[in-house]
């Protein structure tokens, strides 16, 4: 069996290097570029796939390069807006070749923890979310807070339950976190941490509280190959790696 050419973008950031690792470990895959700032990005022209683990502000440029070439992309930067994935549908067409697959999170834990948060979010009065992370990460709310509290809002619209209850009259800036959807999202930024969230739920007399903890990124990579692996079996744009975990049934 020929192994898929991979290239790995970021390469010398915390995720692209535990990338690189999980590629050269991995016995189907070929690590043909490991590209980081600076670098011509032409050497990733070999690739079948890329993985982009770069920064909100540089991988829509990565991303329309791969596309200009038919390459596949596996993405796990932050910071997708609507408007950002309505230019790669327009990008990719009505009946695209290749394939791009953007997740908020590869760690299986963490796609259980928002499945869990959207199937519970219709039996509770409040909600809200907190996320922990290193403090070397430069965007907040995270991706995987957005991205949990757009599906529990969803659930919550869909069940006709109204906002979750709160009397704040007088604030200070920020105590009350950020507001997504009408789901209140706060973050924590500490050393020691690498990348965690609580979803709190609340009804009269009982909490349920849905933690994960990631405690080092090797929790990512199996996310990370599965994607890979399937991307190009998956023409299109497709959000999240449920679809690679059998979740989206
Ligand atoms: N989906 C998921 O499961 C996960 C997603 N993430 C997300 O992945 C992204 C990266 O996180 P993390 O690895 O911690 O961040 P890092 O800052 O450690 O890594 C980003 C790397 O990208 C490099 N870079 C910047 N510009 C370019 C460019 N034009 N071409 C190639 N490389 C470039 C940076 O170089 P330099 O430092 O020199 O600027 C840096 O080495 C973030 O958006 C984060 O939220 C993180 C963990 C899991
Ligand atoms: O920057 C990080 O570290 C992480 N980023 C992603 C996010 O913003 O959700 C995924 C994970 O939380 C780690």
């Amino acid at each position: 069996m020929t192994p898929l050419p991979v290239a790995v973008l970021g390469a010398r950031g915390r995720m692209g290097a535990e990338t690189v690792r999980a590629v050269q470990a991995a016995e189907d895959l070929e690590l043909v570029a490991a590209v980081g700032r600076g670098d011509d990005l032409e050497a990733a022209a070999g690739a079948r796939v890329v993985v982009d683990f770069t920064r909100p502000d540089v991988v829509m440029d990565s991303l329309r390069w791969c596309l200009d070439r038919g390459i596949s992309a596996v993405v796990g930067t932050t910071g997708f807006t609507d408007e950002r994935l309505a230019e790669l549908r327009d990008r990719l067409g009505p009946d695209p070749s290749v394939g791009v697959v953007i997740a908020p999170n590869f760690s299986v834990g963490a796609v259980l923890m928002m499945h869990f948060a959207e199937q519970a979010a219709r039996f509770y009065e409040s909600v809200e979310v907190v996320e922990l992370h290193h403090p070397d990460k430069v965007d907040a709310p995270s991706g995987t807070a957005v991205r949990t509290a757009e599906r529990i809002a969803a659930a919550r619209r869909d069940a006709g339950l109204p906002p979750s209850p709160d009397a704040t009259t007088t604030e200070r800036p920020g105590a009350r976190g950020a507001d997504v959807d009408g789901v209140r999202v706060h973050g924590v930024r500490l050393r020691g941490l690498v990348a965690h969230q609580e979803v709190l739920l609340g009804e009269e007399g009982e909490t349920l509280t849905i933690r994960h903890d990631s405690f080092h990124r090797s929790s990512f990579m199996p996310g990370v190959l599965a994607a890979v692996r399937q991307v190009g079996d998956h023409p299109g744009l497709t959000l999240g790696i449920e679809p690679f975990l059998g979740l989206d049934r």
